[in-house]
């Protein structure tokens, strides 16, 4: 018999995982959302087999749970599903952002004869909803699952088994506080600072509108984030408060440090600065390929004239090389050039940045 698993929250996250989970496995899935719009688009789009805006119709009978809702809504949602009859043996899962907290609120879920194990797949975006849902939005991300020391063993497994098949996500296991200090500094922290940078920037840009006129790559690129969902934002930050208190006191330092750095003139100190982040910044590990990061890519820039598109496709077709998509670049954020061209093969890719840029281009192969 198929899994019947219910996914609450048919947004970006539980949208995605609803899309994963009906083309790659033979699951039963039943969408719940308060939003008619979000349930609507999930059934259009294959998501969900079945759509409720009914929690108890959601869950009756369900061998899964998912909860991909806000942080706040997760524990209101635990609530009521302990005043629920749940299938004995239920796994129910969530992808909150924060852990402690939410496992905590889950304990009491242990009344009921069901199984609750923690989890966040670490990919997301600043957009949000069903509109910006995609079946391999978590492909070669870690996911992360936090069971309790003495959850069942077997259904640890069945659900990262299920998860990996519905995401081609990398399961790991890890303890909930750890991953809350570990998220807090490389996901919560610099939404702060992202977010904090924009508004700054906007109060001074209602002085003068040069501000955001002016705005180019840099600032672009550091404050993508800054666009993410208010709601979903808060209710991070609320429920990780300890965590973060300690990260901004350490960011205060970072920050004190270059300003001290500059007002005293002390190049040797900035410098150092900016070499040791360069460093490590590149022993970043390259989570390899992806929805967001496709296989073999390059930039290029090209005049803003008609027929330039066409003279780029014509000599690399001449060359039989295969592009797998074609991309024209509204905005510079991060990335060099304004066509960006993405290949499968890497003959096909190195083929393309030789023959592009014996014909006069300049081609950018890597990101900086
Ligand atoms: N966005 C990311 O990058 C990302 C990545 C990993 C995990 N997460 C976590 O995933 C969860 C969902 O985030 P998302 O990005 O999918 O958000 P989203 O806004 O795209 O989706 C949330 C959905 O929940 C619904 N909803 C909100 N409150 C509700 C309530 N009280 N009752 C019923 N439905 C309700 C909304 O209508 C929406 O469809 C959050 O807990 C977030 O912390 C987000
Ligand atoms: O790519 C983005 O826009 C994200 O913010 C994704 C991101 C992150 O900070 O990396 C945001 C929140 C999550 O809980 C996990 C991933």
């Amino acid at each position: 018999m198929p899994d019947r698993i219910a996914v609450l929250g048919t947004g970006l996250i539980g949208g995605s995982i609803a899309l994963g989970l009906k083309e790659r496995t033979d699951a039963v899935v039943v969408g719940y959302d308060r939003s008619d719009e979000d349930l609507a688009l999930a059934a259009t789009l294959g998501a969900v087999d079945e759509a409720t805006t009914d929690l108890a119709e959601a869950v009756c009978d369900v061998d899964i749970i998912i909860i991909a809702l806000p942080v706040g809504a997760i524990k209101e949602t635990i609530n009521r599903l302990t005043s629920l009859p749940l299938k004995a043996a239920c796994i129910v899962t969530d992808v909150g952002s924060t852990k402690s907290e939410i496992v905590a609120h889950a304990q009491k879920l242990k009344q009921q004869d069901v199984i609750f194990i923690g989890g966040h797949p670490m990919a997301g975006s600043h957009r949000s909803g069903m509109k910006a849902a995609h079946s391999l939005l978590f492909e070669n991300a870690y996911y992360v699952l936090t069971p309790d020391p003495d959850t069942s063993l077997l259904a640890v497994q069945k659900l990262s088994r299920l998860l990996h098949l519905a995401t081609k996500a990398e399961l790991v296991i890890m303890d909930p506080v750890h991953h809350d200090r570990v998220v807090g500094a490389i996901s919560h922290l610099p939404h702060i600072i992202a977010a904090g940078l924009v508004n700054m920037v906007g109060d001074y840009n209602e002085q003068n509108e040069w501000f955001h006129r002016l705005a180019a790559g840099g600032f672009r690129s550091l404050t993508r984030i800054g666009a993410s969902h208010p709601v979903m934002w808060r209710d991070i930050l609320l429920s990780n408060r300890e965590e973060l208190i300690n990260l901004l006191d350490d960011w205060v330092l970072q920050i004190n440090n270059m300003r001290d750095a500059i007002h005293e003139g002390d190049g040797d100190r900035i410098e150092a600065f900016f070499a040791r982040s360069r460093r490590l910044r590149a022993q970043l590990p390259d989570r390899k390929k992806g929805l967001l990061a496709p296989v073999y890519e390059c930039w290029l820039d090209i005049p803003d004239v008609p027929g330039e598109i066409a003279r780029v496709t014509a000599i690399l077709s001449e060359q039989s090389v295969n592009i797998s998509n074609i991309e024209v670049l509204n905005n510079r954020e991060e990335l060099p050039g304004v066509l960006k061209l993405t290949y499968k093969k890497e003959h096909d890719f190195k083929r393309a940045v030789a023959c592009l840029k014996e014909a006069g281009y300049a081609v950018y192969a890597d990101r900086t």
